[in-house]
């Protein structure tokens, strides 16, 4: 049907891919999908075409460049360009269009995942086409995120491209334009202002946005990534400028698959979704929760080296039960109470299978913020038959694992011999536990059933204990040991004595002072993890931990805390946080092209980002290693999460690289300009 398609079109689109260069441009962006083609089919094409163009094109000399008057030349250049560009395209519909994943690694240079566009896999002194559907240039390639370089295009740019007088006639470097957007960046005393620069920015200037984010991760992982991106979602109404991702609501029912098609990309590897349940710790946000899997997806490309356009952000839109929304006249989304049930069931059930159907068997799905009773079960279900990931529970289960591998340096002993007591007992509690006890099981050869007994949780109604079995959702139930029932976290905490304390409440303040000094009274070193997220609830604070437990905690939390001193002494808090491990664990995924997600996969990722934290971290009181060295822990992280696919014969790239490292680093894009022929 699609062969057929393209077939069918394939004299208008060589037509169109005849006309004189500038005329073009001219042609509104999206106008050729529309008029001639399905955007899957447009794209696909033109994705195949490009990137046979820098395999098989010899490099393009000075004299090879398109000239405006020298039409005899640019009309050679364009039929060789085309020539190939079409017999690539025919290829592509008879199927043996060449893969990137299939040639030779080191072949690419700083090349992302999947390198379809053919950008990175020159080398850095050859030429690129800024392909769009035709090649874009004057007003068009400003207003084009990808491609467009701000000041930063030379004088021959400005000339083959049209660019002349579109732009003021100063040059900037990348560096340049770097130093400029920090300084405007810092002068800002709002988070909120930050958060909206930076939006616009990657709107506007998609490479210059991940170089910055690269250089300055630290400083800016809090302003698109938690806390900054809890308030963003809350007021994301009001301060909507340009849609980003994609919004598919209950008025799509029976249209997903149009909707995921009206998408500019073909080529998607992760897609981020969400239905805006449980956005952070601050509930149902219903629409305006499309801030997370944005902000998620950033950091796959800033922290893990996945391509931009390789990622999809969505926000299902079932309904909101967050009155105040529904009584916002800014509010984004339908009006309406949240789906249940039956309907909801269909309506994920149809988006599940137009994702596959559009993109395929291998594209990682990451369930972001859903609320658990919807979470679990649609883990379950999807996890047999597609490639998904849930971030809450597995993600944050395998960043807290490594960060207890990690701390055993500094407490001693082993995992089983400690004792663990959560606060929340919810997707990032029970998911916790679960691999705690898995790794627990793993090491000592006990059965699994053993191994919970050393896992405690309390939720909103006190100690998850068996005699409360009856009314317990499924996913306490494997916690609800023989106890007699205890109300309160401070009672829980002097029965059980625990070594390790975490939050997973989603409630802030709930480490009280006396919680803390009975956690300090009983261990030399006890472990607080304030995990909950963003700021406003974290358990308790950085201060509040070493103050109350007289220095001798060892803490982290889900968003950043300032370091602190405390009788003369500097603590340095960590950042307990799944963007330590999502980044690579995806990255490992898509690059040995995983089928399924396995939770030895995840046991592999804790070990992974454990062996990065170094001597000087711990001597800090560290047990995460910082997030300035991300993207070398990312590619660790990667190979180690491949290494397992392929041992648990998951994996379906074939041949194993042999130097995963190696692979995940040379996967990996990187923002630097390209120069454009
Ligand atoms: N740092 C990180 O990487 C991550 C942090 N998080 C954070 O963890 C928090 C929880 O997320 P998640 O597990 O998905 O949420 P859930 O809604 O699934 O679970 C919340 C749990 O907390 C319990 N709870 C709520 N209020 C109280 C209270 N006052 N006292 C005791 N228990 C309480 C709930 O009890 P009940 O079941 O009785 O309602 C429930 O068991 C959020 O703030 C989120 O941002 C989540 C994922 C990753
Ligand atoms: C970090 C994260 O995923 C959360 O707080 O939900
Ligand atoms: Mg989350």
């Amino acid at each position: 049907m699609v062969k057929k398609n393209i077939l069918k079109y394939l004299p208008s689109l060589t037509k169109r891919l005849s006309l004189p260069s500038h005329s073009r441009t001219r042609t509104p962006f999206y106008s050729l999908p529309s008029l001639l083609l399905s955007s899957f089919q447009v794209h696909w094409s033109t994705s195949h075409c490009s990137q046979h163009l820098t395999q098989e094109q010899p490099h393009t000399s000075e004299k090879d460049r398109p000239r405006r008057n020298n039409l005899s030349q640019q009309e050679s250049e364009r039929k060789a360009t085309h020539g190939v560009a079409m017999e690539s395209f025919m290829k592509g519909i008879r199927g043996d269009a060449p893969c990137v994943l299939d040639m030779d690694p080191t072949h690419t240079v700083g090349g992302g995942v999947e390198d379809f566009y053919g950008e990175d896999h020159a080398t850095e002194d050859q030429l690129v086409t800024p392909w769009t559907i035709s090649v874009a240039s004057g007003h068009t390639l400003l207003r084009d995120k990808r491609h467009n370089k701000g000041l930063a295009f030379t004088e021959t740019e400005r000339d083959t491209h049209y660019l002349r007088g579109l732009l003021p006639p100063a040059i900037s470097s990348q560096e340049l334009q770097e130093r400029k957007i920090m300084k405007n960046l810092r002068s800002y005393e709002v988070p909120l202002q930050r958060y909206q620069a930076l939006m616009d920015l990657q709107e506007r200037n998609e490479r210059l946005f991940y170089k910055i984010l690269i250089n300055n991760v630290e400083e800016l992982l809090p302003v698109v990534y938690t806390p900054t991106v809890g308030e963003a979602c809350q007021k994301y109404g009001s301060i909507f400028r340009r849609p980003q991702g994609l919004y598919i609501s209950l008025k799509e029912k029976g249209k997903i698959l149009e909707v995921l098609r009206n998408w500019p990309e073909r080529s998607i590897q992760v897609i981020v979704v969400t239905d805006g349940e449980r956005i952070l710790g601050l509930g149902d946000l219903g629409c305006q929760g499309m801030g997370i899997p944005v902000g998620k997806l950033s950091l796959y490309t800033a922290l893990g080296g996945v391509r931009p356009s390789a990622c999809l952000p969505i926000t299902l839109d079932v309904g909101t039960n967050n009155e105040t929304l529904l009584n916002d006249e800014f509010y984004i989304g339908l009006k309406q109470k949240r789906a249940r049930g039956q309907e909801y069931a269909d309506f994920l059930q149809e988006f599940m299978t137009a994702v596959k159907q559009s993109y395929g068997e291998k594209v990682l799905i990451q369930f972001e913020d859903f609320a658990n009773h919807n979470a679990f079960e649609l883990l379950a279900k999807y996890g047999t038959t597609h490639l998904v990931f849930n971030d809450d529970i597995q993600g944050t289960a395998s960043v807290v694992l490594a960060g207890l591998l990690a701390a055993l340096k500094v407490v001693g002993g082993t995992l089983a011999d400690h004792t663990f007591l959560f606060l929340g007992a919810g997707e990032a509690g029970t998911g916790i536990a679960e691999l705690i006890a898995l790794e627990i099981s793993r090491q000592t050869k006990a059965p699994l059933e053993e191994t919970r007994k050393k896992l405690w949780l309390v939720d909103s109604k006190g100690l998850v204990v068996s005699s409360r079995n009856e009314s317990l959702q499924h996913f306490k139930k494997p916690w609800a040991h023989e106890h007699e029932p205890l109300k309160t976290l401070l009672e829980a905490v002097q029965a059980i004595k625990p070594t390790v304390l975490i939050g997973t409440s989603g409630v802030g303040q709930t480490f009280t002072q006396e919680v803390v000094e009975a956690m300090a009274s009983f261990n030399e070193k006890p472990l607080i993890l304030a995990l909950s997220n963003p700021t406003s609830q974290a358990e308790c604070t950085a201060e509040q931990a070493y103050t109350w437990s007289k220095g001798k905690a060892i803490f982290a939390s889900g968003s950043p805390f300032d370091s602190f001193e405390y009788d003369g002494k500097k603590f340095v808090p960590g950042q307990a946080n799944n963007a330590y491990i999502f980044p690579g664990f995806g990255l490992g995924v898509i690059m040995c092209g995983a089928i399924r997600v396995h939770d030895d996969m995840l046991l592999a990722a804790s070990e992974a980002l454990a062996k990065q934290v170094s001597e000087e971290n711990y001597a800090n009181g560290l047990i995460y290693p910082p997030f300035t060295n991300i993207r070398k822990i990312s590619a660790n992280i990667a190979a180690s999460v491949a290494a397992k696919a392929y041992e648990l014969g998951l994996a379906s790239r074939r041949p194993r690289p042999d130097d995963l490292v190696k692979y995940a680093e040379s996967c990996m894009y990187t923002p630097v300009y390209r120069n454009y022929r």
